[in-house]
């Protein structure tokens, strides 16, 4: 339904109708892009202003449809083509050319495809501004099968997900739309997110390695629940060789990668289904290997050390939030994408199996646990996003705390 241009600017030629229903009835008329069909997922809003592919590709965003408050969407087209097609010398063993990660990428993609169920958008520009764009954010959804809606008040519905909280949707377009009392049905028969068990669903099947940059300094064993391409590259760019494991990887794969530390990557799902990951955590605490996690992997770690997590009414996704780093006092701007959070004692240190923890950070708009600190382990995590690829960058040094963590476990650092 869309017509390209000689200068690449996709223009509707006979709008689409397309609507929103959500589980409670409520109902948004718009016009399709992307694909035209159906799609189901839980409506969650995001409040970031750019970065609209590195979310989509996010594979947390798995069975989410994804409401964009920012106004316009689309003027940036997507950037597509990793570096890889163009690759002209031979790839180090193990690594695969068909995963977009790695330092040199100039691509905007955080994996190989778009993981949100649907997006929602309230005005789709409908002509890139950006050179380094090839080509337009519709083309790649319908390509790639995913269901948008434009024309949809975003903020209303925004203002509607924060008094109602989060639920589920679906987007009906072309020939699917029907009375709203059917399309509220379908929507009503679909999961929702409470109990949803999806990191294996967009995990690496075989593993794969992400060299350092320059010389390496230490090798990680990534644990991949839906990891993003910049945390890999954020490692590559510390001396750090990663080695991507599938979800289902247990300490003898770790320990037979030689890994001098652990990550537990972000994931899609309710951590409270995370439970072989959490066996691996707390394996990987009692050999007292060093452990970064984010996201799902902040949610992993806290369920190890014995703690709860819950889900949030509409959780927080963008990236402008406000979060302290307990230890300096410190506030970072960060990038979030989380509709679970970890049920933990905020008023000083708390007992684990592993010894004593805290809450390393906390977010500044609802006090929402935001990391973990173990005191006799070399363990932490964020619930937030140090590797945000649209940015904020405030958090980048924790990467290099996870360094340090891996400096102080060598028999030099040992002995310091
Ligand atoms: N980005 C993530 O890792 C999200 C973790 C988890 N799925 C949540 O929604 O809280």
């Amino acid at each position: 339904m869309t017509s390209t241009s000689p200068d690449g600017a996709t223009t509707p030629t006979t709008p689409v109708p397309a609507v929103l229903v959500l589980e409670d009835g409520r109902v948004h008329r718009g016009t399709a892009f992307g694909a035209t069909g159906t799609a189901f997922g839980e409506a969650v809003f995001t409040t970031g202003m750019t970065g609209y592919q590195e979310t989509l590709t996010d594979p947390s965003y798995r069975r989410q449809i994804v409401v964009a408050t920012a106004p316009q969407i689309g003027n940036t087209g997507w950037v597509a083509g990793s570096s890889r097609d163009r690759q002209t010398t031979a790839l180090p063993e193990g690594v695969r050319a068909d995963v977009p990660a790695g330092p040199q990428d100039p691509d905007d993609n955080e994996s190989k495809a778009i993981w949100v169920a649907g997006f929602v958008v309230r005005d789709l520009a409908p002509r890139p501004s950006n050179w380094r764009a090839t080509g337009t954010l519709s083309d790649e959804m319908a390509a790639q099968g995913v269901v948008g809606i434009a024309g949809v008040d975003t903020r209303a519905l925004t203002r509607h997900l924060r008094t109602a909280g989060a639920m589920r949707c679906g987007i009906f377009s072309g020939s699917d739309v029907t009375d709203v009392e059917t399309m509220v049905a379908a929507v009503k028969a679909t999961d929702g997110m409470a109990g949803a068990d999806l990191s294996g669903e967009v995990s690496t099947t075989e593993r794969y390695t992400v060299p350092a940059a320059g010389e390496q300094k230490f090798t990680v064993a990534a644990l991949d629940l839906g990891i993003k391409a910049n945390t890999p590259r954020m490692l590559a760019a510390r001396g750090i060789t990663t080695h991507v494991l599938p979800a289902t990887a247990t300490i003898e794969d770790v320990r037979a990668v030689g890994a001098d530390g652990v990550f537990l990557s972000n994931g899609p799902g309710d951590p409270a289904t995370a439970d072989a990951m959490v066996a691996l955590t707390a394996d990987v605490l009692e050999a007292g290997i060093p452990l970064f996690g984010i996201c799902f992997g902040n949610q992993i770690l806290g369920r190890a050390l014995g703690l709860g997590t819950y889900k949030l009414k509409f959780g927080h996704r963008g990236i402008n939030q406000p979060v302290q780093d307990r230890r300096t006092g410190q506030v970072l701007v960060s990038a979030h994408n989380h509709g679970f959070a970890v049920d933990a004692p905020r008023d000083g240190d708390f007992d684990t199996p592993y010894g004593p923890a805290r809450v390393a950070f906390t977010c500044l708009n609802d006090d929402v646990v935001e990391g973990l600190e173990c005191l006799d382990k070399p363990a932490f995590s964020v619930q937030f996003h140090p590797e945000a690829a649209a940015g904020p960058h405030d958090a980048g040094y924790l990467f290099d705390r996870f360094v340090e963590l891996m400096d102080s476990n060598t028999p030099e650092g040992k002995n310091a």
